[in-house]
């Protein structure tokens, strides 16, 4: 057979990658619960509160929360901050979150993770009352996802299915592979891509031959918290990549002792393979804070019965 009657696929051209804006997808987000706020209060008289549990000084937990506090109160919103010294101990963390499940003008609680060492941080997240329980970490709400009832579903999974919806449509059929396994990343995200009808395989540290996995994916979420551990031909071409990873790492191109924050996935690779990827940052991170706060309306009106 001549060359120009050959059946193999011609050489295929690069695909034109396009990046997922999730900064301004969040801010979108935040305009509609801010107008969402404003009618509760003036038809119900209802102010959802935010209570944030910050121990110790880990300074990216310190930016979050600064970002949290700020705009729960641009969507009108009460921001309540907790700010205790790394020495606290799991009995008075206990004792505050027992405070604040009984303060009515809180509706949910989020204690920041991780927590110092010597903290039980599951003793921590099962005092939270499940329906203050806005980070969806509690066993009841982790439970509820996983039935198919009606729960506080974690931000991060949350914020990664709305970027999805919004860009793909319908993700029924799709093959999705989630790289970690996390309580709260990795699992919840498998068990709402599920409940979409996705096709999903979970990867993690043990997983044999994960750059195959991964190519079989026309959803890839990357969760693993190691810096651009995802090369461009784990990817298979046109996929959707949603890159979870929030990783700090040097960069002396900006100065002696400078960093910078970088993704699970290595994004330069991504461009030409990938049909949509989430940048980092400006992807899913704005999107967690968006869900969180959407999260917060949500268990107010619950706990009000509106
Ligand atoms: N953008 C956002 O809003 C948020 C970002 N993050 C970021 O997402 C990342 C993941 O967070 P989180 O889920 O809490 O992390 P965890 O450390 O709790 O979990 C990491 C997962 O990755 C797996 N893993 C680790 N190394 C490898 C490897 N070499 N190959 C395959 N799998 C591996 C682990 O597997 P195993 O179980 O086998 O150990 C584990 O399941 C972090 O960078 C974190 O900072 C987290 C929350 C919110
Ligand atoms: N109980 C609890 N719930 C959490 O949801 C939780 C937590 N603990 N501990 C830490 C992780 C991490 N996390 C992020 C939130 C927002 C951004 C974010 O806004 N990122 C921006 C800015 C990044 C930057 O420059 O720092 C972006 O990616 O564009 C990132 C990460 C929530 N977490
Ligand atoms: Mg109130």
């Amino acid at each position: 057979m001549g060359a120009s009657h050959s059946l193999s696929p011609a050489p295929s051209a690069a695909v034109e990658t396009r990046p997922i804006d999730g900064k301004a997808f969040a801010a979108g987000l935040r305009d509609e619960i801010k107008a969402e706020v404003a009618s509760l209060k003036a038809s119900h008289g209802l102010t959802p509160g935010l209570a944030v549990v910050l121990v110790g000084e880990d300074p990216a937990s310190q930016v979050y929360v600064r970002n949290k506090g700020q705009q729960t109160i641009e969507a009108g919103m009460a921001s309540f901050e907790h700010r205790l010294p790394a020495t606290t101990t799991e009995a008075e963390l206990i004792a505050l979150v027992d405070r604040l499940n009984a303060d009515p003008a809180v509706d949910g609680i989020l204690v920041q993770l991780p927590l110092p060492k010597g903290v039980d941080e599951r003793a921590v997240l099962a005092a939270i009352a499940p329906a203050k329980d806005v980070d969806g970490f509690h066993v009841v709400n982790a439970g509820r996802l996983a039935v198919g009832l009606d729960a506080l579903v974690p931000c991060t999974p949350l914020g990664c299915l709305m970027l999805l919806k919004h860009h793909l449509g319908s993700l029924s059929g799709l093959e999705a592979v989630v790289v970690g396994r996390s309580n709260i990343v990795g699992k919840p995200m498998a068990q709402l891509l599920l409940k979409e009808d996705c096709t999903v395989t979970i990867a993690h540290s043990r997983t044999r031959d994960i750059a195959a996995v991964c190519r079989r994916a026309d959803i890839l979420v990357a969760a693993v918290g190691r810096p651009q551990m995802v090369r461009g031909d784990w990817i298979k071409p046109g996929a959707t990549v949603i890159d979870v990873g929030i990783n700090r790492v040097p960069a002396p191109d900006l100065g002696e002792g400078r960093t910078r924050i970088v993704g699970d996935v290595a994004y330069a690779e991504a461009l030409g393979i990938a049909g949509l990827i989430t940048p980092v940052p400006g992807g899913v991170g704005p999107m967690t804070i968006a869900c969180l706060l959407r999260n917060t309306v949500t268990a107010a009106r619950r706990r009000a019965g509106i």
